[in-house]
């Protein structure tokens, strides 16, 4: 049976329109009904078929994916094998199966039982649900979900090749569970999962599929607990299991996001599997290895996780590239699953025309894989127009007006190391400590607050020309004098506007930089039904205007306390919007850093003594394999560095970053120079301080004490307890008070109540300090 000319590993699956958030999201309302629910997203699942069709990709060759999941691929994985944490057990159904409630109270949490939790999916914005997995875990078939795709498809005509987290990935990904035992390994399991795996193999084969993908991303990371080495025996292991199975469609391993390990290439090489899909624009053609000579060689050629057009021509060499291996076929693939872009470039009417004709969405995409395989089967010759328009575009979008803008580049250019450094720091404590009054343990909060139905709605008005900027200017303004008597109420020290007029903390600043673009259906599924609407970074970056000033200026204005300038740092904003390809990212984070650098000199012209540069993104974007990761820290940690080291030694550098894996980046996150420094602490109770203090981290720190991510109101007690801890751990001088990050996604109720508590707290705590 052989593979198709070429295939996309996975589709976007939230719906061109968002319809399966709205589907969910009105069922977890109880406005739905399972039936109905199942019914709206098998139509989604028959509109993609239909789509793909269209697009070129065969019906019954088992090239188009079936990668639907309500939530997450990594749950999915979790329920199929029945493999929830005992907390979900009750959820069991008679007949022993997982249905629809279990999957998403697993995800969602239902009173104390906690949800899984949530992390990112290598480096991507992505986040997957954590499986718990300890000595005890019972494997079990439990869902014929993904069976039931095949079989729906076939009902209509197609023959898809369902996608399915592999098992190596499943337990690299997982966590050992609160019962596990000191010291557990969740991929010590291996052997007990892959009987559950041979079983599902042997249904899907029942249920009319030809081909299953195993997606095994964990075989490309060098930051996961095992060494590739490891990853590869367990590798060696699972797939001999798998592909001696005696009922079963052929199997091709996926492993996307960066170049396959040696070590695990060696081994899926010598298995018994029929195919292997490599990235190889994060990874280069890998070394000709025994075993090939039998396999299925699908060459990621298209990028799954940016949204240009890119070197047709440059992938087709690729692909001939590969065939120089001497597998049994090269097939032109995705480097990963296409749910990291939006839908259709189609849907687009607002960007410029030059833009749209670099770009290529999941559907642009796809039709570049039919080219790439038409090319594979009937020769260079018969694609060359499409690779010669593709050449062309890539010629116009080089020496396209905002591109390349001397003035920026003659400002990068001259950069000195001066210009990256800070004044000393304890001159500048003694600055600070004179010119801001603080008391000890100063209260303050990450940025946002809610960001109400009203403000949402004024924004749309205002979108709209419904309301003139006049009127949207007074409706801020007066939502920004409401939030700052609620922080005099409240009696918090350091304040803050309260980031209304904000849709996105990236895609507002992209909105007012030059050599951006915002979509207006890009949306990318951020986890379960969240999606986000990166923007596009296409040109040479800079700052036309002032951003921030005038909303930070109103906002201390009205107010004898402090308040905080904030602003998103380069990083992040690079690291959420797509980036152009055709420079070192480094270029781009210092254009980024000069723009940002000088919004923070005017904002301390205009009398702001506190400015906060977020940086959430900066853990995300670590590179999977360690050789490279120093490099980018470099650049990284320059360009926050370039944007904030203008200001004066009195002026006071924040930086927020929400995620508790400190210590992965504790010297990266010091090099950042920033005065005070607030993570995330409250979910792990305050479990971070132990690594502050362990690393004699030197700045002001503020280790979250609510955690935001919940609408649970945490009590004085509680709060008390993680600043009680970080009391212990640290100098007194250097420890602020705040939430675990914005408050723009929570309600006021909660809000206010949680905030007395947290002033509360920190009153007691100062009192027992004796402050
Ligand atoms: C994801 S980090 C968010 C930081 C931002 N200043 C906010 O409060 O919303
Ligand atoms: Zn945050």
């Amino acid at each position: 049976m052989t593979f198709p000319a070429g295939t996309i590993l996975g589709y976007p699956r939230i719906g061109r329109q968002r319809e399966l958030k709205r589907a969910v999201e009105s069922h977890w309302a109880g406005k739905t009904d399972a039936d109905a629910l199942e019914a709206t997203v098998a139509s989604l699942r028959e509109a993609t078929r239909a789509r793909l069709a269209e697009l070129g990709l065969g019906r019954a060759d088992s090239s188009i994916p079936e990668s639907f999941s309500f939530y997450d691929q990594v749950l999915d994985a979790a329920v199929t094998l029945g493999a929830l944490p005992t907390r979900f057990s009750h959820l069991r159904r008679e007949d022993g199966t997982f249905g629809l409630d279990a999957l998403f109270t697993a995800a969602r949490g239902d009173g104390d039982r906690a949800p899984l939790e949530m992390t990112k999916w290598f480096d991507t914005n992505y986040h997957y649900l954590v499986p718990e997995i300890d000595e005890n875990t019972v494997f079990s078939l439990s869902s014929t979900r993904f069976a039931d795709q095949v079989a729906e498809a076939r009902a209509d005509g197609f023959v898809t090749r369902p996608v399915i987290v592999g098992p190596v990935t499943f337990l690299a990904l997982a966590k050992a569970s609160d019962e596990a035992a000191e010291g557990f390994s969740p991929l010590s399991r291996l052997a007990d999962v892959l009987g559950v795996y041979v079983e599902l193999l042997a249904a899907l084969k029942d249920a009319g599929a030809e081909w299953v993908q195993l997606d095994e991303p964990a075989l490309v990371s060098e930051s996961l607990p095992y060494s590739p080495a490891e990853l590869a025996e367990a590798t060696r292991v699972a797939y001999d299991v798998l592909a001696n199975a005696a009922d079963r469609p052929q199997i091709l391993v996926a492993a996307g996001y960066a170049q396959l390990s040696p070590e695990a290439w060696s081994v899926l090489a010598a298995s018994g599997v029929d195919g292997i899909a490599i990235d190889l624009r994060r990874g280069s053609v890998p070394a000709a290895v025994p075993g090939l000579d039998n396999k299925v060689l699908v060459g990621g050629v298209i990028d799954g996780r940016n949204i240009w057009r890119g070197d047709l021509a440059g992938a087709f060499d690729t692909l001939e590239e590969l065939r120089a291996l001497g597998t049994a076929q090269v097939a032109a693939g995705t480097t990963t699953s296409l749910q990291h872009v939006p839908h259709d470039v189609a849907d687009e009417t607002q960007l410029h025309p030059r833009l749209v004709s670099w770009l290529a969405f999941a559907d642009q995409k796809v039709a570049q894989i039919v080219t790439l395989a038409a090319g594979l089967v009937d020769g260079r010759e018969a694609i060359v127009g499409e690779l010669d328009a593709a050449t062309a575009a890539l010629a116009d979008r080089a020496v396209a007006p905002g591109v390349r803008v001397d003035a920026v580049r003659a400002r990068t250019a001259a950069l000195h190391t001066d210009d990256f450094v800070r004044g000393n720091e304890e001159e500048r404590v003694a600055a600070q400590d004179a010119a801001l009054a603080l008391p000890v343990l100063p209260t303050t909060t990450i940025g946002s607050f809610p960001q109400t139905g009203e403000i949402r709605k004024a924004r749309a008005a205002h979108a709209r020309g419904e309301i003139d900027d006049a009127a949207y200017d007074e409706f801020l303004k007066a939502e920004i004098s409401r939030v700052i008597d609620l922080q005099h109420d409240l009696d918090i020290d350091v304040l803050v506007h309260g980031e209304a007029e904000r849709n996105d903390m990236v895609q507002y600043f992209a909105e007012l930089l030059d050599g951006f673009a915002v979509t207006q259906n890009g949306w990318v599924q951020s986890y379960g039904s969240r999606a986000t609407r990166p923007s596009l970074l296409w040109g040479d970056v800079s700052r036309p205007a002032p951003m921030t000033v005038r909303w930070a200026e109103y906002a201390q204005s009205l107010s004898e306390k402090h308040v905080k300038g904030m602003l998103t740092g380069p990083v992040t904003i690079l690291a959420w919007s797509f980036v152009r390809d055709d420079q070192p990212l480094a270029e781009t984070a210092n254009q980024a850093g000069l723009a940002l650098r000088d919004e923070i000199a005017d904002l301390e012209n205009a009398g702001i003594a506190i400015i906060q540069v977020d940086e959430p993104a900066l853990r995300e974007l670590l590179p999977l394999k360690t050789a490279d990761q120093a490099a980018y820290l470099d650049w990284s940690v320059g360009s926050f560095r370039l944007a904030t080291a203008g200001v004066a030694d009195a002026t006071q550098i924040h930086t927020h970053l929400c995620y508790s894996e400190f210590a992965v980046v504790i010297d990266a996150i010091t090099a950042l120079d920033a005065d005070v420094t607030s993570i995330e602490a409250a979910r792990s109770r305050g479990e971070v301080i132990d690594d502050i203090r362990d690393a004699g981290f030197p700045h002001g720190v503020g280790p979250g004490v609510w955690d935001i991510h919940s609408p649970r109101v945490p009590s004085v007690d509680e709060q008390e307890s993680i600043l009680q801890r970080a009391a212990d751990a640290l100098p007194h001088k250097l420890i602020w008070a705040n939430p675990d990050c914005g408050l723009k996604t929570r309600g006021y109720d909660e809000t206010v109540e949680s905030l007395r508590n947290l002033v509360a707290a920190t009153k007691n705590v100062r009192e027992k300090i004796g402050a």
